[in-house]
């Protein structure tokens, strides 16, 4: 029996979404008469806008993670040095909310964790602003500002410029960047890079960046400049609000644990022969708290990180591993914590890096389309232990 597939195109990119929609709905259907909804409806952003197009005329190719280390640079570890969060001097701003005030949108996306936000400019702060925000992305948890035009356009050397008054700005171990632009990490996948992972059943991963530096990072900004039309959406939970959900005694017990941290060895990797990265500088194990206090807002938050979390101080592996894979858990399971954004151009997201954890999703696999992005990182204090007394060196 023949299909009959209708559709109204009133547009060329409506068309050829559609058209493969019909095509595989039409062969899931069996041949049966249906109306397909018309996806790229006004309003939306066009693939161009969303950084789609041949690789030829792609606008960001300049920004292309390409710039390799090169495996014999190896440098010194990092420094320890004074961080002063932006944050604090807020606190006695008579509003620190005052930044918002221009807002036209602003709205949370659940209690604990994440604010969305229309009509306020991040490249025109003044200091005071900026210390402002510094207070509420720590309130929030993860701040999504929409419609960053300016935010975009001031490139490399601005985004220098508005990660540093934040922290010093990491420098990835081991990630690939633009000219003379090491500080800025950057993420590119598309249908060149195998997402499908054969081994695992997700390779969502919630973690928080680099938290195995002796100074992990504080506010963090992250901004694609590339995203496929649906899928590639971001995860986040707070830490704060996943202590909450434990119990007193439990959470009393925790606060009496050290980890021990350290990054994947790049260098072991490459002799194993399962993956190819040239590093920068060596490799440090870091001695974190459980449970670490937010130097302002003085919350307190689960600080792990599956990636780099190798175990508890003084532990057996049997003990740690009992810890560490109930909270890993209690850390995936607990909606109550979470939320998700959808990317859109020009957005740019901040998130504290102390209080929570994040995951990427690789949901686009097999899309011909791209998701290329940029991470900048200034580092924040030695975690502060939620127990005083805590010995960390
Ligand atoms: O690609 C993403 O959505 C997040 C990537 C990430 O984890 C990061 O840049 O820290
Ligand atoms: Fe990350």
């Amino acid at each position: 029996m023949a299909s009959t597939i209708t559709t109204v195109i009133t547009e060329d990119r409506a068309a050829q979404t559609t058209d493969s929609a019909a095509s595989a709905t039409s062969a899931a259907a069996g041949g049966s008469t249906f109306s397909l909804p018309l996806y790229g409806s006004p309003g939306q952003p066009t693939p161009a806008e969303r950084g789609q197009g041949p690789f030829e005329s792609y606008p960001y190719s300049e920004l292309l993670p390409k710039v390799f280390p090169k495996a014999h640079d190896i440098g010194e570890p990092l420094e320890d040095f004074v961080h002063i969060d932006p944050g604090m001097r807020a606190l006695s701003h008579p509003d620190p909310r005052k930044f918002l005030k221009n807002a036209t949108k602003l709205e949370n996306f659940c209690p604990t964790i994440g604010t969305e936000v229309e009509g306020v400019n991040l490249a025109k702060l003044a200091p005071e602003e900026r210390d402002e925000l510094a207070l509420e992305v720590a309130r929030r948890k993860v701040m999504v500002f929409r419609g960053q035009h300016d935010f975009f356009e001031a490139g490399g050397e601005f985004w220098k410029e508005f990660g540093s008054y934040f922290g010093r700005l990491h420098v990835h171990p081991t990630g690939g960047h633009p000219e003379d632009l090491p500080e800025i990490h950057m993420i590119y996948r598309d249908e060149n890079t195998v997402y499908y992972d054969t081994e695992n059943i997700t390779r969502g991963m919630w973690h928080t960046d680099m938290s195995h530096e002796r100074q992990p990072p504080g506010l963090t900004a992250f901004f694609l400049f590339a995203h496929p039309e649906s899928g590639g959406d971001t995860f986040f939970t707070s830490g704060v609000e996943a202590l909450k959900r434990l119990s007193p005694g439990f959470v009393e017990y925790l606060k009496t644990l050290r980890q021990i941290q350290s990054a994947v060895d790049p260098i072991q990797v490459t002799r194993n022969g399962t993956r190819t990265r040239n590093i920068r500088r060596p490799c440090v194990t870091t001695i974190h708290p459980l449970v670490r206090r937010h130097p302002v807002t003085g919350e307190e938050s689960l600080f792990l990180n599956p990636e780099a979390t190798k175990g508890i101080v003084g532990y057996k592996k049997q003990e740690s591993d009992l810890i560490l894979n109930f909270l890993y858990d209690h850390i995936a399971g607990g909606l109550e914590g979470q939320m998700r954004v959808k990317w859109a151009p020009k957005t740019v997201v901040l998130w504290d890096n102390r209080v929570t954890m994040h995951s990427a999703l690789f949901d686009f696999a097999g899309s011909p389309e791209r998701r290329h992005g940029a991470r900048i990182t200034p580092q924040a204090e030695r975690p502060i232990p939620a127990l005083d007394g805590i010995q960390l060196d």
